[in-house]
């Protein structure tokens, strides 16, 4: 897989922004939509294909893991080709790395549980952090043996019976609404299908649960939420598709986001008119910044950030609730940083379970650029501040969002390194060249 020379001995130095943006910039494929449809044609019917497939760290531990449970898969001419697994059929012992993947550690599970395998989960040490116990405990209500190593955390090894009879289910998704996928991807295969429900304080990114949904139905599944915390999903089978994966609209966000500090624009080829991923809120999030938005007929999506921060023409403050958009508050946070005023963002407290505690990371980096950060039972207060000269060293906590956080910073503040720009090959490993390349269009400036 593509790596940049980066690492953290070799620190990436940010670029700055020198002057106004003019840049097209293509995003690869969507992670959530990669790892729903990868999960989905290795238990569909027939064979399937996907077009346009992302080639990240984390769909690489998909794949790999799928095929450990005896999907085939070959890439080809850039289309991804694969043959469903007979989950029922596989015996012996497995072995499944989930890197720092919440989709491969929470997906992956329920499918294991259909085997007559043991299938051992583990991954990176930060992933043995992430929660985990909404899916484990579900898995045993469903009379399946979970051997645990680490209490409510990975690793743990699912020791399948060959069958799953579902029915009802009651969990806690306060911490991950990837909880709620992963029991919804596999109730197809259930004998009695699925009835579930959330109870509890709250629940995080709903578009992704609708996501699901929307994946299952696009294959002939009886998918339904059946209130605004409960589902239905009737067994039967799932049917192939061929499929072209869009764009990922949440990695798309750091280089519109680019387009409000340096000022001009950037441009996003095939976003999609209609789509499930929750980055397409960003039309709406961004002009809060004071962007002008727009997506033409042809699937160009722009962002116009007019003369930029950089300017000097810093946007106020805001206050959000992200708690449908989680996924985008660490460049969101960068963002409020830069602004003339304070902002809150809120919704957000279930972001310590995600690939660090990223209420504490975006705490303690946006301190050493000046900000005065408050953290908030459920988000993040953030004052901006003067920023220091010299050198500040980003950390990225291995954390794709954090990396790219760092970089957006780098375009207003001289001296930023981020230590672990490779990270962002989680979801996009070509994010340093696309960055270059971005920064390497400049708007023509009149006279
Ligand atoms: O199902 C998915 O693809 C995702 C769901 C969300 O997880 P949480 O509900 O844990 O925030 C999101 O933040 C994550 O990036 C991807
Ligand atoms: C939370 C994220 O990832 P994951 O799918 O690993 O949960 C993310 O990409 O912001």
């Amino acid at each position: 897989m593509a790596h940049t020379s980066y690492s953290p001995d070799r620190p990436w130095p940010a670029p700055t922004a020198q002057a106004p943006l003019d840049a097209v910039v293509e995003v690869p494929g969507s992670k959530s939509l990669a790892n729903r449809e990868l999960v989905l044609a290795a238990i569909a019917d027939a064979p399937g294909v996907i077009r346009k497939p992302l080639i990240a760290r984390d769909t690489a531990l998909c794949e790999a893991a799928l095929v450990a449970l005896g999907a085939e898969i070959v890439h080809a001419e850039g289309q991804l080709h694969v043959a469903p697994a007979s989950l029922g059929e596989m015996t012996g012992e497995v072995s499944i790395d989930c890197g720092l993947a919440g989709t491969v550690m929470r997906f992956l599970p329920p499918l294991a549980a259909l085997t007559k395998a043991r299938v051992r989960f583990d991954g990176d040490e930060a992933a043995r952090l992430r929660p985990m116990a909404a899916v484990l405990d579900a898995l045993e209500v469903l009379g399946v043996t979970i051997e645990r190593e680490n209490g409510d955390a990975l690793p743990f090894t699912v020791v399948g019976r060959g069958e799953v009879a579902g029915g009802a289910l009651t969990i806690d998704a306060s911490k991950s609404s990837q909880f709620v996928s992963a029991l919804l991807l596999a109730a197809p295969l259930f004998t009695d299908g699925l009835t579930l429900r959330h109870e509890g304080a709250e629940l995080p990114s709903l578009p992704h649960i609708e996501m699901t949904l929307a994946c299952l139905r696009a294959r002939g599944v009886n998918a339904q939420a059946t209130g605004t915390a409960s589902w239905r999903v009737e067994p039967g089978s799932i049917g192939a598709r061929e499929l072209t994966l869009e764009p990922d609209l949440s990695n798309a966000e750091p280089f519109l986001i680019a387009a409000i500090i340096a000022g001009g624009l950037v441009s996003i080829p095939s976003w999609p008119a209609t789509t499930a991923q929750v980055g397409a809120q960003l039309a709406h999030l961004l002009p809060r910044f004071g962007a002008v938005c727009s997506l033409d007929q042809h699937g160009v999506f722009r962002c116009d950030g007019g003369d930029g921060i950089l300017s000097g023409a810093r946007p106020d403050g805001v206050e959000l609730d992200l708690s449908e958009a989680g996924e985008l508050a660490p460049n969101l946070a960068v963002l409020c940083a830069l602004c003339s005023t304070p902002s809150t963002l809120r919704g957000i407290g279930h972001l310590r379970g995600h690939e660090t505690d990223r209420l504490a990371a975006l705490a303690t980096e946006l301190t050493k650029i000046g900000a005065s950060v408050e953290v908030l039972d459920d988000g993040l207060r953030i004052t901006p501040g003067e920023p220091p000269s010299g050198t500040t060293h980003w950390h990225s906590y291995a954390d794709h969002r954090m990396a790219t956080s760092g970089a957006l910073l780098g375009l207003a503040i001289p001296g930023i390194r981020v230590d672990d720009i490779a990270c962002t090959s989680k979801t996009m490993p070509e994010f340093p060249t696309l960055w270059a390349g971005m920064l390497s269009r400049k708007a023509e400036v009149a006279e």
